[in-house]
This record gives C-alpha cells, structure tokens and sequence, in this order.
C-alpha cells in the first residue's frame, strides 16, 4: 500500500483465491473445484455446485448479462454496494481479466476495510448476501459477464459513500 498523489491511498490488486475470497462468497473456477465428475458418457466434466446462489425469500434466480465499459487505472473507489437480500454472481465471457473490490457484511466499509483482488478470465465471483462491492469493474475492453442475482420484491442494493476515496490499481 503506499500514498498516491492526492493524499489517497493507492491499493494494488491480489490475486483471487477461494481461501481469500472466502470471507466474501465463492470463487467460480474450474481449477481446484471440490467436487467434479464426468459426464454425458466421457464427453464433459461437471465441476459441480461451485457457488451458493441465495435468491432470498420470496426472490427467483435469474440470468442476465452485464456488458461493462472498461475502468481506467488507476481507479477511485468512492462508493460501495450491497444486496443485503440475495447473492449476485459474475462469470466473465470476453476472456479478460477485472478487478473486484469487496468488504465483509455489516457497517458501512471505510478504505481500509477493502480488500482487491484481479480475477483471471477464467474465475467467477459469488457475492454472498449482504456483502459490500464495488459494481462491475471490467478492464482493458468492453466485456460481458453472466449476472445470477436476485428478481423480486424489497429493496435488494444498498449504496454508500467512502468516507475517503481508495485508489486500486493492478501490480506494476
Ligand atoms: N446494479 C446492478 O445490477 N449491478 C451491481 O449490483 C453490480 O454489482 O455490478
Ligand atoms: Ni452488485
């Protein structure tokens, strides 16, 4: 971590592991799944169950896709996100890389509260319910994600403002 200009701190990304991410819901990967097993008489692999969707009561998964604009770096983090009701999941499909900056349920998160981790191209995020984000931080390109999230009723995003913005930025 060191002081950017401005006087804001500057965050490097970590890698993204499941041990890492943990406290903040699953990691989608193919590579070190739990359980896999072959199917459709050897032509495919299942890597199964790899993430807890929680459409919450009275909520109906559903799937979207979520085209992002490519972030520029280094990169302000002013504001943070929650679905306090449901999980929300992104899997990457343009085959690049994106940021994803979390914080654990409960308070509102201050700078140092947040963790960042580069997700690979080929790892998706399960945001567990209640967990604060920062929303889709694509990179490089216009990518799109498949969205698993929550339809139904009640309020399911809470926004809050950092008290002191956070700059992230990848490893140089
Ligand atoms: N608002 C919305 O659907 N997207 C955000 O929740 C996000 O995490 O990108
Ligand atoms: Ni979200």
């Amino acid at each position: 971590m060191s002081t950017a200009a401005a006087g804001l701190t500057l965050r490097t990304a970590e890698p993204l592991t499941r041990e890492a991410f943990a406290p903040f819901g699953d990691v989608i990967q193919a590579e070190g799944a739990a359980r896999h097993y072959t199917i459709n008489g050897g032509n495919t692999e299942r890597f199964h169950d790899l993430a807890a969707v929680e459409p919450g009561v009275d909520g109906r998964a559903i799937v979207s896709l979520f085209r992002g604009q490519p972030r520029a770096l280094p990169f302000r983090v002013e504001m943070m996100e929650r679905h306090p009701l449901a999980s929300q999941a992104f899997m990457p499909l343009s085959g690049r890389p994106y940021l994803v900056v979390v914080a654990p349920p409960g308070a509102a998160p201050t700078a140092a509260d947040l963790r960042v981790f580069l997700a690979s191209a080929e790892q998706g995020v399960n945001y567990a319910p209640g967990v604060w984000h920062h929303p889709l931080l694509a990179l490089d390109a216009v990518c799109d994600f498949l969205v698993v999230d929550r339809a139904g009723p009640g309020h399911n995003c809470d926004e809050v403002e950092l008290p002191e913005a956070l700059l992230i930025d990848l490893p140089r």
